[in-house]
């Protein structure tokens, strides 16, 4: 059984606000940390690498151990074939599910109707601006906007289809916060201790910073899975964002 609460948008201070992604390519590798951390401190992210070499099958194995899962598979599709892969997602049982905002309104809509009449349905979430983008990234593409704009854009459209909150960047969150309300879920990739890597993200933060700027969740891969020890990693981040949480609070 899960301990977070599942279909409450906000975690209490009990509930873990770390979500681990489990960006591994094989099921024994994602099982053996697994197995390492605890549902009590962390919950678990399956996106599309190991979603597309392991299936359903492992997202029933991590829930059995007890892990809240978020399935990051970003559905972007016509509004019909994006209602029924959310639908697909939340009769797997998963926490949390997300779709591009990008994708529009009336496919948000699509995927918000999907999960009505659910007893427990998951979070839907909005992806809005990826982490690894910045401003360069955002023009290459021809959108004009500053990354927080284009955030706070697609935020106010999620926010109207209906959805639970979206996926942005810690940096955004305080002005996310303030645009769309407390209860709107913010959940920030682009996590980096002050000592990890950056690699291919653009919009980080440390963990203590996403939880003061009022990021709910936030997601964190290589500098946990790629640790020598991940669940000394995960407590050392507790550690880090523990004294934000009392502050925020
Ligand atoms: O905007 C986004 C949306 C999703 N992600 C995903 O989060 C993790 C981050 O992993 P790190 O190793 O901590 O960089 C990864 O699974 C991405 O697919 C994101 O980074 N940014």
């Amino acid at each position: 059984m899960s301990v977070s609460g599942r279909g409450t948008s906000q975690p209490s201070s009990l509930q873990p606000r770390i979500v681990v992604a489990m960006d591994y390519h094989n099921a024994d590798d994602c099982l053996r940390v697994a197995h390492q951390l605890s549902p009590q401190l962390c919950r678990l992210k399956v996106g599309k690498e190991l979603f597309t070499a392991c299936g359903p099958q492992l997202v029933e194995q991590l829930m059995t151990l007890g892990f809240d899962v978020f399935l990051d598979l970003k559905f972007h599709d016509i509004p019909n074939t994006t209602a029924k892969a959310v639908r697909a997602a939340a009769e797997l049982g998963v926490w949390m599910v997300n779709v591009h905002v990008s994708g529009g309104r009336r496919m948000m809509l699509a995927a918000r109707e999907a999960l009505e009449g659910l007893q427990s349905p998951p979070l839907l979430i909005g992806v809005t601006v990826l982490t690894s983008m910045d401003a360069d990234d955002l023009a290459g593409v021809g959108v004009q906007r500053s990354p927080e704009q284009q955030v706070l854009y697609l935020a106010d459209l999620a926010k109207q289809a209906g959805l639970d909150g979206v996926v942005c960047s810690a940096r955004e969150a305080h002005a996310l916060k303030q645009a769309c309300g407390k209860d709107f879920t913010l959940v920030t990739p682009g996590i980096r201790p002050v000592s990890a890597e950056q690699g291919d993200q653009r919009r980080i933060m440390t963990p203590a910073e996403a939880i003061t700027a009022g990021s709910d969740y936030l997601v964190i891969g290589r500098p946990i899975t790629q640790a020598a020890d991940p669940m000394l990693a995960c407590r050392e981040i507790l550690a880090d964002i523990d004294g934000a949480c009392d502050h925020v609070q």
